[in-house]
């Protein structure tokens, strides 16, 4: 056991991050009515390049211009191949308003991706006197972000979430599907005539789990491209949440409500958790490090695991 502390993640709802094209500004007042606690203005892949310079313009006008609530409000800015960038992030800093919480940095595959965007920022934002820094966020999207997953973790004392994004992840693997999350179709096991589907997803989501909560960064699940099969997403949401991801993205307005139901709590677990607590506390009086709680043992890991589950209702609740 290390003795080192392993450090909170932010504590900030991320149930649902819903994103919207940057290029289409009749989106930004449904977005940001809608329940998400966190909302993604993009100004990458969905936006064709064509679009991009008017998309910026669009996104900086927004961020001053819409009444956001108290949502996270964070913009996804092109990758650092491409040409569009650096303009994303000056033009972002330099034109708008304090009201930006986050920038998303897309196909992050190492830390000096991240050191590359937090220089810029860091400049801009003293250049122009900002007082709140921005956050980051990041995709791992491509072989090199899994591989480099714990150091981009690491990279940045700006970074809050990192996400999975299983479109360019899968087409920079050569995984044959043009899926994107959920189910794949030949991605099973055969056993006496029955297929049984396995989770082609699940080492790249725990290996993220794994490099965020080493460093106090919220792990994330991203798109589930097929938004007309609500149990799907469904299924795959209530992985992630196993695995100890805190949210998923929403492509559509229809995956919001069950983006937030999956991450959050039911009464039901949160009075269970709430009772195992309260059993501890029964059994610490004694002397006893661990108990029996309806038939099953519980001990002191079991008060970190119902500590999981409290603090997320009560920033729920909040
Ligand atoms: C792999 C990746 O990189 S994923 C991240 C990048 N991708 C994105 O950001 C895509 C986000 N989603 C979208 O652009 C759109 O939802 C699409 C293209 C998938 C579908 O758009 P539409 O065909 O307009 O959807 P649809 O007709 O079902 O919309 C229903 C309603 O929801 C609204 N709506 C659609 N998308 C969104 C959204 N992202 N946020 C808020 N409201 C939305 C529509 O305006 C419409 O509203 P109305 O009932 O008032 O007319
Ligand atoms: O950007 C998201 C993805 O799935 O690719
Ligand atoms: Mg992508």
């Amino acid at each position: 056991m290390s003795f080192r502390i392993q450090p909170q993640a932010p504590a900030r709802l991320n149930r649902c991050q819903l994103f919207g094209p940057g290029s289409r500004d009749s989106l930004f007042a449904k977005m940001a009515k809608s329940d998400a606690d966190v909302i993604n203005l993009d100004l990458e892949d969905s936006v064709a390049p064509d679009d991009k310079d008017q998309a910026r313009r669009n996104v900086v006008q927004a961020i001053g211009d819409v009444d956001w609530g108290d949502k996270t409000l964070s913009v996804r800015i092109n990758g650092l191949d491409t040409p569009y960038w650096y303009r994303d992030v000056v033009d972002l800093l330099e034109q708008a308003g304090e009201r930006l919480d986050q920038i998303m940095i897309p196909k992050a595959g190492n830390a000096s991706d991240i050191y590359a965007v937090d220089a810029l920022v860091t400049a801009v934002e003293k250049a122009r006197g900002r007082k709140k820094p921005i956050r980051f966020e990041a995709i791992i999207e491509s072989a090199a972000g899994i591989c480099h997953v714990e150091e981009i973790a690491a990279a940045s004392p700006r970074m809050e979430a990192i996400s999975l994004g299983a479109a360019d992840f899968a087409a920079s693997m050569g995984m044959a599907t043009t899926g994107i999350g959920g189910t794949q179709e030949n991605y099973y096991m055969h056993r006496e005539g029955q297929k049984y589907w396995s989770d082609p997803w699940h080492w790249a989501q725990a290996k993220i789990v794994a490099a965020c909560r080493t460093h106090g960064v919220l792990p994330v699940d991203g798109p589930f491209g097929d938004f007309s099969d609500s149990e799907g997403f469904r299924a795959q949401a209530l992985r992630s949440a196993t695995l100890g991801m805190v949210g998923k993205w929403a492509i559509h307005p229809s995956q919001v409500a069950l983006a937030n139901e999956v991450f959050s709590p039911s009464e039901a677990a949160v009075s269970e958790a709430r009772e195992i607590l309260a059993a501890m506390e029964e059994a610490k009086k004694s002397g006893a490090g661990a108990t029996v709680y309806k038939g099953r043992l519980v001990d002191i890991a079991s008060i970190k695991q119902a500590e999981v589950i409290v603090r997320q209702a009560e920033l729920i609740a909040k």
